[in-house]
């Protein structure tokens, strides 16, 4: 869906009255409303006969929907009653991803924003962040760590849609892959049942150890799951692997530090070895999904994660020696190169 967004009045009325949007749009999905709109159009009547309904309270609930602009109505001559009504495509899709049981924005209701909230001038001026208890980058506690690779496995659906549509062209057989930062093994794991001749070592500090010893046995993984134990910041990245991915990691770090890691990437490679990069990149509709993030870390200052465009790397492999650039479609993108 790519409606355009609406003006900065309208916007700011939708959220102040975000509780009582989301109760709505949850409610249009529990009770079934998606189903019968999305295919729709559906006139007011048959809806609220369908589904049990006051037509004249429905009507009201519909009009709620079309402000936040997730129906559309075509307007009627005839009776109220008569009035169409359809929801814009994928609506229901969006509601289940953002609002559903496994929706990440519940995930993220676990991370201590509070400790930000109403207090955000005092944040600005650097006078209060995140607690290190609450919140430490890179992760610290054992339960911090757990928590946060627990999320991030959580999110990891459209990244492994990505890979295994180009698995065949980028891991030919016997490919040895270095996934550096590669969480508690979770993409590791998707990637070796896809493709039973890869071998797959997750690089990653060694707090994460035990939680990719979890994933290699509760995936029967044994002998092809590795983990490398390594502080990217302090040590060259080990060099006897044929690809090395970053998924979802050079996007945390400044600029610098992520230039610093192609080259560090490009010294670890053999001749024809191949870097991937997987990550979000810029757009609104991503900028929107990314908001959480961007104001709880407003209070971590070790970690800076933001989207970035594109062209950042397309401009920084060739310039860290890398040739071949390439831009994958995905509902990631993945930008390959190869070391000449
Ligand atoms: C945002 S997570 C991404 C995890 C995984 N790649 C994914 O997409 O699900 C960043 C990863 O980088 C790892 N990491 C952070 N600092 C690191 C460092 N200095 N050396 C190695 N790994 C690091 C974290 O432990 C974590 O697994």
């Amino acid at each position: 869906m790519s409606e355009p967004l609406p003006g900065p009045r309208a916007l700011l009325h939708l959220l102040f009255n975000g509780a009582r949007a989301v109760d709505v749009v949850e409610t249009a999905l529990r009770l079934g409303l998606l189903d019968a709109l999305e295919p729709g159009p559906v006139t007011l009547a048959a809806l609220s006969e369908r589904q049990g309904l006051v037509p004249a309270r429905l009507d009201k609930f519909l009009d709620c929907l079309e402000s936040l602009g997730l129906v559309r109505r075509e307007p009627t001559p005839d009776a109220r009653e008569e009035t169409r009504y359809a929801a814009v495509p994928g609506l229901r899709a969006a509601a289940e991803a953002v609002l559903g049981p496994r929706s990440l924005e519940r995930d993220r209701e676990r991370y201590a924003w509070h400790e930000l909230h109403g207090h955000l001038p005092e944040v600005l001026r650097g006078e209060r962040s995140v607690s290190r208890e609450a919140f430490d980058w890179p992760p610290r506690t054992p339960e911090q760590v757990a928590g946060f690779e627990a999320s991030m496995a959580a999110g990891l659906g459209p990244i492994v849609e990505t890979f295994r549509a180009h698995a065949d062209a980028l891991f030919p057989a016997g490919t040895r892959l270095l996934d550096v930062g590669g969480g508690d093994g979770s993409l590791a794991a998707h990637l070796l049942e896809a493709r039973p001749d890869l071998r797959v070592d997750v690089y990653n500090l060694p707090s994460c150890e035990p939680l990719v010893e979890r994933t290699r046995r509760a995936r029967g993984l044994e002998g092809r799951l590795g983990f490398v134990a390594g502080d990217f910041l302090r040590e060259p990245l080990p060099n006897s692997h044929d690809a090395l991915s970053f998924v979802r990691v050079l996007h945390d770090w400044p600029e610098d530090t992520a230039h610093a890691l192609l080259r560090a990437a490009f010294e670890a490679l053999p001749p024809g070895g191949r870097v991937l990069i997987c990550e979000e990149f810029r757009t609104p509709e991503r900028l929107a999904a990314q908001f959480f993030w961007s104001y709880f870390l407003m209070g971590v200052d070790s970690c800076g994660s933001r989207l970035r465009d594109v062209a950042f790397y397309t401009r920084a492999l060739p310039a860290s020696g890398f040739r071949e650039v390439r831009v994958l479609p995905g509902p990631f993108e993945l930008v390959t190169a190869l070391r000449p």
